[in-house]
Order: structure tokens, then C-alpha cells, then sequence
């Protein structure tokens, strides 16, 4: 299997980059003079990103991570944080990662979280919410919101607790201590540790394992995976594909048919699965 990629850059934006090659997408959030802190305009720019891909018929599978040696993401860029959230160019203070963490869990397209370095605060719960985490042997996992005056009562506690437990989540929120990527495999947090060096070739590698199996079989696997906690969200998602689904049935074509024809439907001879 080739396990290397000749990106090309999709889009040009100013604080991220925006990469595509063989079916995978791949957001890279470039700012590494802060350990890949989060701005309003980084969020904003993922989330363009992640739109792109998910209306992107060619784009199976998508990775997350950082620019450089050391980070993945270090959370909100403190230096843009005001009253009740971080400033954008506009003034307006926001807390869109929000926005972003729904994005990932929406697309209905594997997304992988490849963690080369820092996974800190907000940059932590990125990983978190990702489908996958595949980190390199440097990487540091920690949450440190009681220590900088935030925290994410969200995905950040909830489903970060499905993943770890509730023991783990709590030391992880109460201490912020910092987790060795060898403790966060132990305890159920991130799939796969490798060498610095082979990170991005073993997560091509996986994209190009999952871009071999069913999209649709995918599709509802996470959907139904979010449905569990994402409570009448989650069922929205859920059932909005088995429309989908429905759509793609003669049963449902005879009712629209019948409609643009003036007729009564008959739906009498379609089969009565049991
Ligand atoms: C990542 C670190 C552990 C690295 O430590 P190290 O000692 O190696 O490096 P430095 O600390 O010297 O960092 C070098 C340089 O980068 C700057 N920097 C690092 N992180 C940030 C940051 N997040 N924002 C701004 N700048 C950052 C650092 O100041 C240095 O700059 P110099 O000018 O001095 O060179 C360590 O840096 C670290 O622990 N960083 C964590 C920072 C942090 O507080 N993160 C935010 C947590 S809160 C959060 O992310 C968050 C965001 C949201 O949008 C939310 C929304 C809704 C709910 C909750 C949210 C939330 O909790």
C-alpha cells in the first residue's frame, strides 16, 4: 500500500491549511509560534473546510492536526480571549470551536485526529471529538481549563467520559495533569501510538483501510454512534438517512410519482419486509 500523499492545497486561507490527494482531506491548523492555539478566524476557517468536504463527492475521509514538530493544538488563542469569549476581527466574542466539534460529529465521513505533538484544552477535545486518534510517541494529552479559568462542560466532560470514564475524566479536569500518548492508549483515549516519523504514513495508511469499505455502512455507523448521546439531534441525524435511504426505495418514488401524475399511489405491491 502507498502510504504517502502528494497533498494539493484545496483552498488558501490565512490560518490554515487546506490539503487534498486520493480521497483524503486533510485540515492542518498552521500556527505553530502558539502550539496551534484556535482564533475565532482559524474556527471560522475549519469550519469552510469541513463544509468543502463534506460536499465534496471525491473527499472519503478527513484528517485533523497541526503544523510543526510540537503541537497539535493548544486550545483558544489566550491572547484573543475578552468577556465571554475569544474576540474575533469584528469584536464580537465567540466561542465557535463549538460550532466546529458539531461539524466533525455531523459529516458523515470518518474524521481522524492525528495527533503530532500537544493536545491541550480546546486543542484536547478536538481530538476527543474526532472519530479516530492516531497520535505520535511525543504527543502530550491534558485538559487545562480549572488551571486557565475555562472549561467544556460538553463533549469535553460527557463524551470525553465515554471514552476514559467518569474516574479518568474527572482526574483529567480536577489535576490537568499531562498524559504520555502511552498512558492515553492505556486508558482508552486515542487507537494507535507510532514513531514520530510514521505518523502520517499510518494514518494514510488507515484512511486508505477505510476508503476500501462501505461508505453508506460508515455513514450509519457514525450516525448511530451520535444518536446514542446527541439525543433528539442525534435521532434527526439518524432518521434523516433513513429517508435517505427511503428515497432510494421504489416504495418512496411510487408516492411521488403518483403525486406528479394525479393518480392515487399504489403501494400495495411492494413487499412487506418482516
Ligand atoms: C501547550 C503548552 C503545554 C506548551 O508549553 P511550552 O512550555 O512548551 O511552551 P510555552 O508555554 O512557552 O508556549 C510557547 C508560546 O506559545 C504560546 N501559547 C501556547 N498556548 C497558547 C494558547 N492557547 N494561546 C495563546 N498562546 C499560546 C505561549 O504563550 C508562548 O508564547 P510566547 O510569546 O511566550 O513565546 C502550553 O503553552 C500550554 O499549556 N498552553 C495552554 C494554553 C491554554 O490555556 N489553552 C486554552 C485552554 S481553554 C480552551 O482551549 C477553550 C477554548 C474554547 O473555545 C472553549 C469553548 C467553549 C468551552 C470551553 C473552551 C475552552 O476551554
Amino acid at each position: 500500500m502507498n502510504s504517502s500523499i502528494n497533498w494539493i492545497s484545496v483552498k488558501k486561507y490565512e490560518d490554515i491549511l487546506f490539503f487534498f490527494g486520493e480521497g483524503i482531506s486533510k485540515i492542518e491548523i498552521n500556527r505553530p509560534w502558539c502550539h496551534n492555539a484556535f482564533r475565532v478566524e482559524t474556527v471560522n476557517e475549519m469550519i469552510d473546510a469541513i463544509d468543502i468536504c463534506g460536499n465534496r463527492n471525491d473527499i472519503d475521509v478527513l484528517i485533523i492536526t497541526g503544523s510543526g514538530e510540537k503541537s497539535f493544538c493548544s486550545g483558544g488563542d489566550q491572547t484573543t480571549r475578552g468577556m465571554g469569549g475569544y474576540l474575533g476581527k469584528d469584536g464580537i466574542p465567540r466561542l465557535n470551536i463549538l460550532d466546529f466539534y458539531k461539524k466533525i460529529r455531523e459529516i458523515p465521513k470518518p474524521v481522524i485526529a492525528m495527533v503530532n505533538g500537544y493536545a491541550i484544552g480546546g486543542g484536547h477535545v478536538l481530538h476527543v471529538v474526532c472519530d479516530l486518534t492516531i497520535a505520535s510517541d511525543n504527543a502530550i494529552f491534558s485538559q487545562v481549563g480549572p488551571k486557565v479559568g475555562s472549561f467544556d462542560g460538553g463533549f469535553g466532560c460527557s463524551y470525553l467520559a465515554r471514552h476514559i470514564g467518569q474516574k479518568k475524566t474527572r482526574e483529567m479536569w480536577f489535576l490537568c495533569k499531562e498524559y504520555t500518548a502511552k498512558e492515553a492508549l492505556e486508558m482508552g483515549l486515542i487507537n494507535k501510538v507510532v514513531k514520530k516519523k510514521e505518523l502520517e504514513k499510518k494514518t494514510i495508511e488507515w484512511c486508505k483501510i477505510i476508503q476500501k469499505r462501505s461508505p453508506m455502512s460508515l455513514r450509519m455507523i457514525k450516525r448511530s454512534l451520535n444518536a446514542e448521546l446527541d439525543g433528539q439531534h442525534g435521532l434527526m441525524q439518524l432518521t434523516g438517512d433513513a429517508t435517505l435511504m427511503f428515497y432510494l426505495m421504489e416504495e418512496s418514488q411510487e408516492g411521488k410519482k403518483a403525486f406528479l401524475e394525479k393518480r392515487t399511489p399504489n403501494f400495495k405491491k411492494f413487499t412487506k419486509f418482516l
